[in-house]
């Protein structure tokens, strides 16, 4: 029934206004599934290869298509995963491009899911999943790769840990998000968006941690759960390998790897930061490991670029104890079998899984399945914006049985 009759590939835009690939599966009974590839700014050294999408398309019709035409049943994702990688033939994907075989990839499994006639998540996480719902870290605050002349940090995060539900957290970020816009407001400080809808002030990481620690405070107080802080630093973008320090340009301060760590455990006790994303940089486990061993048990300390959804890379950092979380996206591994690995082993091994979006995104909602679907005690896919609050959207459709 799920045997793939066609696969289509075109150009479609992103949230940037970039083209990315989307995909569609058709199968032999009608299933169809459609995805699209997000796609990095601050992307990782070590994450598969996102190609040009013409380039992309073309690749995939030549070498995947016909391999999955008449071969492969959507509803089998490790078979069609296999075949992806088999017809790349390389690590890292960088012959049909991540972008193409991630889009493949999450289209065969809605259209797997459309031929059972069960929701994305259900098909995905089977029967026996749990009944639990990720907490949503929505990015209020931004800057780094995805604004320019805003914070050095790329994203403070509200992290609504208190919630009693999926749709109280979500309504909490966008709260938090405006009342960051309220006191950017009283401050006198204009602020456009960056390309996660964060605000993107041209303010210091200094000014931003005052205004977005007051703004969860007051949201907290109104609405009546614990909402938490968060960062995901991204030092790897700020880390000069040769002079090896962390230029934090807008402060002009610059730190050596010790300060860095000392900054971070810092920053953990003033604000009591419950997530803390890529705080060192992606080559250097033995500092993520330094910095874990000293605040690891009261914070998470989550490898994005460390870890780019890669279960070679997460097994070292196990062995290191280089940090106690991770995240999850799909498009830096290339299929949603090489995720749901990452996340298997994340678990087994005491790590939380953070699902999360990219900086350049499209109306896919597969994120929020794949986090319902895993148990991911987190899912960061912003906090507003049409591409954001899709994923948003959809959590709460899902919470609400109406998927
Ligand atoms: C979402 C992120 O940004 P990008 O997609 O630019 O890597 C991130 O760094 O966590
Ligand atoms: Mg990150």
């Amino acid at each position: 029934m799920t045997l793939i009759t066609d696969v289509r590939l075109r150009r479609i835009l992103d949230s940037r206004g970039n083209p990315t690939v989307e995909a569609d599966v058709l199968t032999e009974s009608g299933g169809f599934g459609r995805a699209a590839a997000p796609s990095g700014a601050s992307t990782g050294e070590y994450e598969a290869v996102e190609r040009p999408p013409t380039e992309a398309i073309a690749a995939a019709r030549e070498h995947a298509v016909p391999r999955l035409v008449g071969e492969a049943y959507a509803g089998n994702q490790r078979e069609v995963d296999a075949i992806l990688h088999a017809a790349d033939g390389t690590d890292d994907f960088s012959e049909i491009g991540a972008n193409s075989a991630v889009a493949i990839s999450m289209a065969a499994a809605k259209a797997g899911a459309d031929v059972l006639g069960a929701p994305l998540f259900q098909h995905l996480g089977g029967t026996f999943r749990g009944e639990n719902f990720p907490i949503p870290l929505g990015n209020v605050v931004g800057g780094g790769e995805h604004a320019a002349d805003a914070t050095d940090i790329q994203e403070f995060l509200a992290a609504p840990v208190g919630a009693p539900s999926v749709e109280d957290a979500v309504f909490a970020n966008a709260a938090v998000h405006a009342a960051v816009a309220d006191l950017l407001e009283e401050r006198d400080e204009p602020a456009g968006k960056g390309d996660e809808g964060a605000w993107a002030p041209s303010i210091d990481d200094g000014e931003a941690f005052e205004i977005v620690d007051e703004a969860v405070s007051m949201v907290a107080d109104e609405v009546g759960f614990e909402i938490g802080f968060g960062l995901d630093v991204a030092a790897a973008e700020m880390y000069d390998a040769d002079s090896e320090t962390y230029e934090y340009e807008s402060a002009g301060t610059s730190r050596d790897t010790d300060e860095q760590i000392d900054y971070i455990a810092d920053l953990v006790d003033e604000y009591d930061l419950v997530y803390v994303e890529d705080p060192l940089d992606e080559n250097d486990y033995d500092a993520f490991a330094d910095l874990t061993d000293r605040v690891g048990d009261r914070t998470l300390i989550c490898g994005d670029d460390l870890f780019v959804t890669n279960t070679d890379r997460l097994v070292e950092g196990i062995d290191l104890g280089a940090a106690n979380s991770i995240l999850i996206k799909p498009n830096q591994i290339g299929t949603l079998t090489d995720a749901f690995d990452a996340i298997e082993l994340a678990t087994k091994n005491g790590y939380d899984s953070v699902v999360s979006h990219r900086s350049g995104e499209t109306e896919d909602t597969t994120i929020a399945h794949l986090a319902v679907a895993t148990d991911a005690p987190f899912i960061k896919t912003g906090a507003v914006g049409g591409e954001r609050t899709a994923k948003l959207n959809e959590l709460v459709r899902i919470a609400d049985d109406a998927t």
